[in-house]
């Protein structure tokens, strides 16, 4: 699956350590992040992950677009509820996007504990019925 990792500077700490508690089963998924993000976890990890631009700089938009194209599997965005963003039409646009395609989204380390296991378990199995339905149309 894809799956896309993003924090905000305060939440940065909080994702690096989920990244490393969970590292193994991240490790069998193909990873993408905002820019910042992106790189302290590679470092913190080893994982290889694919790093888009920084999230004030369009990040969030680039996945955005994964998701629009139904190429985003599951998204843990730890956010800063307590922090003002210069790009938050962007953050908002990124969480209404999951929304709009039912994309399984953590915004903080209670849920995304929850659902790291339920992806271990394959309960987000259904991602690839719902990729295969797509690529039938596209073709
Ligand atoms: O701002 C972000 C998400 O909105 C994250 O971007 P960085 O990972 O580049 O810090």
């Amino acid at each position: 699956m894809n799956i896309a990792l993003i924090a905000h500077d305060k939440k940065k700490d909080d994702l690096v350590q989920f990244a490393v508690a969970y590292k193994d089963i991240f490790a069998g998924h193909s990873l993408f992040a905002t820019g910042t993000t992106g790189k302290r976890i590679s470092e913190a990890t080893g994982l290889d992950i694919h790093r888009f631009q920084s999230g004030p700089l369009g990040g969030d938009q680039e996945i955005g677009a994964m998701i629009a194209k139904n190429q985003m599997d599951a998204i843990f965005f730890f956010r800063d509820p307590l922090t003002a963003q210069p790009h938050e039409p962007d953050v908002s646009a990124l969480l209404r996007l999951c929304d709009v395609y039912s994309i399984p989204l953590a915004t903080n380390m209670g849920t995304a504990e929850v659902l790291i296991k339920g992806m271990e378990e394959g309960h987000l199995d259904w991602r690839k019925i719902a990729k295969e339905k797509t690529n039938e149309r596209i073709d």
